[in-house]
């Protein structure tokens, strides 16, 4: 089967110009082959009656780490050890294959899997959860941990304790899980055990003896891993006596069977042809298809409370399956799961295409991403400089960064992104219009800001940012978090020569460059993590910039008050070098609140109109450069500046 999955991909990939033409042709062989696979005689051997399983002999469980600390590697081990796979004698690794057809969203979660260990002579039905692994996802994070009753929080023992290990830890400890701490990588020649054992301990109380120590990539201590899953973590806490309730933690589009949901049975059980509603969004379906995820898709006729299993009822868009949603039978009267909050975008960009021409291409690439990402919200924009196009909503920079690519790779789309943005909450004054005291509006586009008069109170978004470096690194990383308006929470020295440091920092200072300055101050050393935490009140002006008294939409940005001179004076200043001469002489000021802050001047071209008079008359020369003034300044009066659409480009664009 890996085999035939295998060929496939490399097909895939040797014909990237077949695969951006129609990436879900490859989605639908792709079920296709693990659908033919699975009737094979190998697989049947296989097949079990999950719902047969009792519930104390499952157990369901995440993996987080820091990136590249072997989360991938590991996976991919624990379906060869139990079987779900066949063990791979090339280099590749199988999970790495299903990585590429993840990034190019084919079979978007491939890492969730239901595999079947034997220990102490039972069969235990182990559900290996993938969750986003990243905290700009932390909603969909903590909704499939949710389903999980613990975690194997792996870290390289050769790299330590990361940034994003911290974080990941903090979500899986507030989540009630239970923690079992693996090294990975012990095989390596600088691995150091015993200090990440001490890190681990000194950071998070975890005790040395508790920690296993594996190396994925050889097989090392893998059966350790399982059996501490089935001895340390609880079976699920579930009910197959009661109605049947599931909360649905990831979900992805398939064009022939529509949006597939995963979801965690809490309570009852559920077959093919039953009724569902979506509770959240009141919406019911047939179920068409029920699966469990070996990781192919395996059809099953029920599932029961306890397994993690995938739906599928025809549903045509991604936005009615909202992670964390609680689905149940059609009238029957259910207590929704806890938690349930709709993804709300945190990052702002604008993306147009390139050249008009390219318009209805990029729009169709956008709606076939957003088909399979339901946190992505599109809003149709229009700049008079870069024309029509989109502004999108993102959880995070990182989520940004994935869709920019996925544009890229997947659908040759080269667009303009621009630079991104954050969403402020304004609150704002009586006026005699329709606003009441008090009310709340959200911004992100500067275009939409409203008059400063009109303005009660200002709030932006903060974010806890853990960083972690080498100490000798520790004077440049705090004043680039000062000069980022962070404030300092908490130092911690996790061994001899590192430490941990966490500190209060307003989003927008951290979605530009922030996490390239950090790794170019500390040679790449440090690592950055950050967390949701709410508004806080601050002030924010609205920065405009002016060419020769007329104000450039485009240009204006929201910003922090006590920024106002430095970016206002930097912002003039590439301006002056981006635009071009003209034939009129161009003011670039940057406004705020009505005050001039800042001003260049472009000079004018002066344009030799005496060169043809070869010597002649000097009165003849200075009439005609005296034409020449006037013309210009009637120039001035009656036109205004053109811009080349490159300036614009120069100016707006993603660095
Ligand atoms: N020496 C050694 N290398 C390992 C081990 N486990 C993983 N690696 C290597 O570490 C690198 C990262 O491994 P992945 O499994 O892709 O890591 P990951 O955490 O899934 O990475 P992301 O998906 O990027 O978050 C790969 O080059 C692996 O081959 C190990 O036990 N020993």
């Amino acid at each position: 089967m890996m085999c035939i999955r295998k060929h496939l991909l490399r097909i895939v990939n040797s014909s990237t110009a077949f695969f951006n033409k129609d990436v879900f042709l490859i989605s639908s062989l792709s079920w296709y082959f693990s659908k033919k696979a699975f009737s094979s005689k190998e697989n049947d051997r296989l097949q079990i009656d999950y719902s047969e399983i009792p519930i104390y002999r499952i157990r369901n469980f995440s993996i987080i780490a820091h990136v590249d600390h072997g989360k991938s590697t590991l996976a991919d081990r624990l379906l060869e050890h139990t079987g779900a796979i066949k063990a791979n004698s090339g280099h590749s690794q199988v999970l790495d294959k299903l990585q590429v057809e993840r990034e190019r969203g084919i079979t978007v979660k491939a890492q969730s899997a239901s595999i079947i260990y034997k220990y102490k002579e039972e069969n235990y039905l182990l559900n290996l959860i993938d969750t986003p692994g990243h905290v700009d996802f932390s909603n969909e994070v903590s909704r499939s941990l949710s389903a999980c009753q613990g975690v194997i929080l792996l870290v390289d023992a050769n790299e330590g304790v990361q940034a994003q290990t911290v974080a990941n830890f903090y979500l899986a400890f507030g989540n009630d899980l239970v923690i079992v701490p693996v090294l990975n990588k012990i095989d390596l020649k600088n691995a150091d055990p015993d200090r990440v054992c001490k890190q681990l301990q000194t950071l998070f109380d975890i005790e040395p003896t508790q920690v296993l120590r594996i190396s994925a990539k050889l097989g090392v201590g893998i059966d350790d891993v399982l059996e501490a899953i089935i001895e340390r973590l609880p079976a699920p806490k579930v009910n197959r006596q009661s109605a049947f309730k599931a909360l649905l933690f990831d979900s992805w589009y398939d064009r022939y069977r529509g949006v597939l949901s995963l979801i965690y049975i809490k309570d009852g059980d559920v077959n093919v042809g039953d009724q569902i509603t979506y509770y959240h969004t009141k919406k019911s379906y047939e179920v068409k298809t029920l699966a469990v995820l070996r990781p192919q898709e395996e059809n099953v006729k029920k599932l029961v409370a306890g397994q993690i299993g995938l739906i599928g009822c025809n549903m045509r868009s991604s936005q009615e399956a909202h992670i964390g949603d609680t689905i149940h039978k059609i009238n029957v009267d259910i207590e929704p799961l806890p938690g349930f909050k709709p993804a709300r975008p945190m990052v702002f960009a604008g993306i147009y295409p390139f050249d008009q021409s390219q318009h209805v291409s990029l729009r169709n690439a956008i709606e076939k991403l957003v088909l399979n990402d339901s946190a992505v919200t599109v809003a149709v924009d229009t700049s008079p400089a870069l024309g029509q196009g989109w502004r999108l909503g993102f959880l995070g920079l990182l989520h940004l960064e994935v869709f920019s690519q996925r544009l890229q790779q997947e659908y040759d789309a080269e667009p303009i992104l621009t630079a991104p943005s954050v969403t402020y909450k304004l609150k704002l004054k009586e006026t005699k219009q329709t606003i009441k005291q008090g009310d709340v509006i959200y911004v992100s586009n500067p275009v939409h800001f409203p008059d400063y008069l009109q303005i009660a109170e200002y709030y932006e978004p903060m974010v806890i940012g853990t960083i972690i470096t080498p100490d000798k690194y520790l004077g440049s990383v705090i004043s680039l978090c000062m000069e980022k308006r962070g404030v300092q929470r908490n130092a911690t020295n996790i061994d001899n020569d590192r430490v941990m440091l966490q500190f209060d920092l307003p989003l927008c200072e951290i979605v530009l460059d922030f996490h390239d300055t950090l790794k170019t101050i500390s040679s790449g050393y440090a690592s950055f993590d950050y967390e949701d935490n709410g508004y806080q009140q601050t002030h924010l002006v609205k920065l405009q910039i002016l060419l020769n008294g007329t104000p450039v939409d485009e240009l204006s940005s929201i910003i922090h008050s006590s920024r106002v001179d430095v970016i206002g004076r930097k912002m003039v200043s590439s301006l002056k070098d981006i635009i071009p001469r003209q034939l009129i002489q161009i003011a670039i000021q940057a406004v705020v609140n009505g005050k001039v802050i800042a001003r260049e001047t472009l000079k004018a071209y002066r344009k030799d109109v005496t060169a043809k008079l070869y010597g002649g008359d000097v009165t003849r020369r200075m009439k005609l450069l005296a034409q020449q003034t006037a013309g210009k300044k009637r120039m001035r009066a009656i036109a205004n500046v053109s811009l080349p659409r490159e300036a614009f480009i120069d100016v707006l664009k993603r660095s």
